[in-house]
């Protein structure tokens, strides 16, 4: 092909994230180039983005461009893609996973069990929300929007004695530095998707398919597949304080842990795993349908 083209969002993360994609395809003997654009869920920062319209927000403008041939390929954050695309896209390939882990940031707390009696936490995603109350009930969790600057100024202003991000965004943006501690997936299970990047095309791109393969992992798009069939499978919206995370064992078995907690109610978690030797993309999708009826069984919904 004569000229990629890649779709991006304009913050830090989206600009590393598709610089990334692009000095992957220029190795390849590629010539690549961003048209950078901002999206509604860039520009909504003072509501909870469950309420606003969710994780399409930050991808419908980048897909308009791919319809109308401004651009080839949007390169995502797997995490806020939605379970389904809009007809007419593909998810084209998953890229090699950055850690997975949630991490805590604060200015003088070395961990969870640090932080004073009702300290503040800041974070907006239920799954966050959930995963915090279960292990520390007495916290004070605040909404926090905004992008990975935006989140990490705001802690520096004094708004919250420590904050939740992804350990793959700091690490990416070279802030890992303000890392105190990573959550282990057994005390904070990551949202599925979570530190692995998407490449989006349009559907009748084919042309773009392989090309694109030498970038993929197939071993995290087979557990980020798992992952994204239990969000499927509860209902797919961002809106729902749902984790789940696959990871290998040997023998080629895919372990999937799943949780889900009631925003409103107590601090009741429901927490299932399940096992599966998967070769394929439709093992791995019935690995994360399966791990969904677990956790309907045990009182999800
Ligand atoms: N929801 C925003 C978002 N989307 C992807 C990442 C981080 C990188 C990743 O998970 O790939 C983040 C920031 C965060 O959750 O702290």
């Amino acid at each position: 092909m004569s000229n990629i083209v890649i779709a991006t969002r304009e913050s830090r993360l989206a600009l590393w994230q598709a610089e990334h994609v692009q000095s992957l395809l220029r190795q390849q003997g590629h010539t690549v180039s961003l048209l950078g654009m901002t999206t509604r869920g860039d520009q909504i920062l003072d509501r909870s983005l469950s309420k606003v319209g969710g994780k399409g927000l930050f991808v419908k403008e980048l897909e308009l461009a791919l319809e109308e041939g401004r651009a080839d390929i949007a390169v995502h954050s797997l995490k806020d893609v939605p379970m389904d695309l809009p007809a007419g896209f593909a998810l084209a390939c998953v890229l090699e996973r950055e850690d997975p882990r949630d991490a805590l940031v604060s200015p003088r707390h070395d961990s969870l069990e640090a932080l004073p009696q009702g300290a503040v936490i800041g974070t907006s995603s239920l799954r966050r929300v959930v995963l915090l109350r279960a292990l520390r009930p007495d916290l004070r969790i605040e909404p926090l929007r905004g992008n990975l600057d935006t989140r990490l100024r705001k802690l520096d202003e004094g708004q919250y004695d420590a904050i939740v991000l992804a350990a793959a965004g700091l690490k990416r943006l070279g802030l890992e530095h303000r890392i105190r501690t990573v959550f282990e997936p057994e005390a904070m299970l990551p949202a599925a998707g979570q530190g692995a990047l998407g490449i989006e095309v349009r559907a009748d791109r084919s042309d773009l398919l392989a090309l694109l393969a030498p970038l993929a992992s197939p071993r995290d798009q087979l557990a980020t597949a798992a992952e994204r069939a239990v969000s499927r499978a509860m209902g797919g919206s961002c809106s729902m304080p749902l984790a789940a995370h696959a990871r290998w064992e040997p023998g080629d078995q895919l372990r999937i842990d799943a949780a889900w907690g009631d925003p409103e109610g107590a601090a009741q978690l429901v927490r299932v795993h399940a096992q599966a030797a998967v070769a394929d993309a439709t093992q791995a999708a019935a690995l994360g349908d399966q791990a969904a009826r677990q956790l309907r069984e045990a009182g999800a919904h």
